[in-house]
C-alpha cells in the first residue's frame, strides 16, 4: 500500500513527508524525451541519498498537446486543482503558437496559481563550453516578476472593433496624439503594480540576504516607460529602504546624499554601509545592463526585474554559461508555498522524439525542487554527478558541437551516465 502524502505548508514552513506526491506535466515537443530521462536520475538520486527511506510518488497531470488529445482542453481545470492541492509540481516545456491561437499555457499556470517569482539561477559548471572567456565570473540569480507586464495578455488585434475602441478612447478621452498609424495599429497594455513589484523585490532581497549574495540589481527601462518600469525602480527602492533598511544600502540613498552633501559624503556613506556588512541594492537600465553582464559579470549577483526583461535576460545569461540546455528555474509563490519547477528553455520542436537534447535544465530544476523540499543531499548528489559527467566530456549534442574530444550521447544515455556517476 502506498504511503504517499501531500506536501503542506504551515506558518510559512513546508511539511515534507517521506513519500510526497509530486504532480508533473510531461511537456510538448522534446518534453517527453527530457522528462523520461530526468525522472530516472531524480529517483535514483533520492533512493541512493536516503537508502530507500524517501521516494517521490509522481502523479501525472495534463497540459498542452497531451491534454488536448485526451480531454479536448489545453489546460484542464483538474490540472490546476491538483497542483493547487499538492503545492509543488514540476513541468516540461509547453508550446505556444505565435501571432494567434491560444495564449501561453506556461504563463497561464503562473498566473492561475499566482506564482509571482520566476527564479532562474545562472552559474557555470566546470568544463561546459561557453562563448565568453571567463564564464566562471557569471554567478547570478534572476528574480523575474511572473504575473504582470505585457504577459498579462491585454492585447487588441489590428483591425478589430476592440482596437478601434481603444484607439478612439486614447485619442478622444486621453488626448493622445502620437499613435503613428492609428488605423493599422495593434495595441498591447502593460500593467505594473506597486503590490506586484514589492512582493517580487522583497523576495529577491530576502533571498540575497539569506544566501549571502553580494548585491541586488533592479533592472528596468524606466527612462522610457516612466510609470511602469520607472515605478518598478521606485517601488523596488522603497521596499529595500523601508523593509530592509538595517541590512541594505541603496543607490537611491547614495543619490540623495550626493544631492544634499556632495559626492564625497555619498561615497563615505556607501563605504561605511559596506564596512557595516550592509548589502548594496542598485539599479541598471536594461540596455546597458545587457552589455555589462557580458563585460563585467562579477559586478552583478541577484537581479530583480519585470516579466519581459526577465525573459530576455534569462536566455542571454544562459548563453554565457553554456546555453539553454543547462538553465533551470522555478516559479514560486513565497506566501502560499505553491511552486512549479521548470527549465528556462522551450519545446525545441525540431528535436522532438529524437532523444537528442540536453536534459540538464530540467534535471537542475529538479535539484532546485529537492533543495526547496529540504532534500539537499539528493540535490547535491545530482549536481556533483552533472559536474563529473561533463568533466569526462560525455555530453549531449549542444555541448559536443562546441567541445574538442567530446563523446556525444543521446538524452537517455546522458541520464544513464548521470546515474552511474551519482
Ligand atoms: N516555459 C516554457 O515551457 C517555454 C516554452 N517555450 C515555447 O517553446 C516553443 C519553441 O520555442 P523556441 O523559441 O524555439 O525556444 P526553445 O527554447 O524551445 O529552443 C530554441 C533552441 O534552443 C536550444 N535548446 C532548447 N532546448 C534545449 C535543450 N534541452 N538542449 C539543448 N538545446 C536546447 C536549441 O538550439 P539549437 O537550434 O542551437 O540546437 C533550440 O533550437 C515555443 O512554442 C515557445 O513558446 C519557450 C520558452 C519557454
Ligand atoms: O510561454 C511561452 O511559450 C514562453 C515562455 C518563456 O519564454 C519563458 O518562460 O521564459
Ligand atoms: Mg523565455
Amino acid at each position: 500500500m502506498s504511503n504517499a502524502q501531500k506536501v503542506t505548508m504551515e506558518n510559512g514552513v513546508l511539511n515534507v513527508p517521506n513519500n510526497p506526491v509530486i504532480p508533473f506535466i510531461i511537456g510538448d515537443g522534446t518534453g517527453p524525451d527530457i522528462w523520461n530521462a530526468s525522472v530516472r536520475v531524480i529517483d535514483a538520486a533520492v533512493e541512493k541519498a536516503y537508502n530507500g527511506e524517501k521516494k517521490i510518488e509522481w502523479k501525472e497531470v495534463l497540459a498542452g498537446e497531451k491534454a488536448f488529445n485526451e480531454t479536448g482542453e489545453w489546460l484542464p481545470q483538474e490540472t490546476l486543482d491538483t497542483i493547487e492541492e499538492y503545492l509543488i509540481a514540476i513541468k516540461g516545456p509547453l508550446t505556444t503558437p505565435i501571432g494567434g491561437g491560444f495564449r501561453s499555457l506556461n504563463v497561464a499556470l503562473r498566473q492561475e496559481l499566482d506564482l509571482f517569482a520566476c527564479l532562474r539561477p545562472v552559474r557555470w559548471f566546470e568544463g561546459v563550453p561557453s562563448p565568453v572567456k571567463r564564464p566562471e565570473d557569471c554567478d547570478m540569480v534572476i528574480f523575474r516578476e511572473n504575473t504582470e507586464d505585457i504577459y498579462a495578455g491585454i492585447e487588441y488585434e489590428e483591425g478589430t472593433d476592440e482596437v478601434k475602441k481603444i484607439v478612439e478612447f486614447l485619442q478622444n478621452e486621453m488626448g493622445v496624439k502620437n499613435i503613428r498609424f492609428p488605423e493599422t495599429s495593434g495595441i498591447g497594455i502593460k500593467p505594473i503594480s506597486e503590490d506586484g513589484t514589492k512582493r517580487l523585490v522583497r523576495s529577491a532581497i530576502q533571498f540575497a540576504l539569506d544566501n549571502n549574495r553580494k548585491n541586488v540589481t533592479i533592472v528596468h527601462k524606466g527612462n522610457i516607460m516612466k510609470f511602469t518600469e520607472g515605478a518598478f525602480k521606485k517601488w523596488g527602492y522603497e521596499v529595500a529602504e523601508q523593509e530592509f533598511g538595517d541590512k541594505v544600502f541603496t543607490w537611491n540613498q547614495y543619490d540623495e546624499i550626493k544631492d544634499k552633501e556632495g559626492v564625497d559624503a555619498a561615497n563615505k556613506a556607501q563605504a561605511d554601509a559596506e564596512a557595516a556588512g550592509k548589502m548594496i541594492v542598485k539599479d541598471s537600465i536594461a540596455d546597458i545592463f545587457l552589455q555589462q553582464i557580458l563585460t563585467r559579470p562579477r559586478e552583478f549577483d541577484v537581479v530583480a526585474t519585470m516579466n519581459l526583461n526577465g525573459d530576455y535576460i534569462s536566455d542571454a545569461l544562459a548563453a554565457q554559461v553554456g546555453g539553454i540546455g543547462i538553465a533551470p528555474g522555478a516559479n514560486i509563490n513565497y506566501v502560499t508555498g505553491h511552486a512549479i519547477f521548470e527549465a528556462t528553455h522551450g519545446t525545441a520542436p525540431k528535436y522532438a522524439g529524437l532523444d537528442k537534447v540536453n536534459p540538464s535544465s530540467v534535471i537542475l530544476s529538479a535539484v532546485m525542487m529537492l533543495d526547496h523540499l529540504g532534500w539537499t543531499e539528493a540535490g547535491e548528489m545530482i549536481t556533483n554527478s552533472i559536474e563529473k559527467t561533463i568533466s569526462s566530456k560525455v555530453v549531449t549534442y549542444d555541448f559536443a558541437r562546441l567541445m574538442d574530444g567530446a563523446t556525444e550521447v543521446k538524452t537517455s544515455e546522458f541520464a544513464d551516465e548521470l546515474i552511474k556517476n551519482l
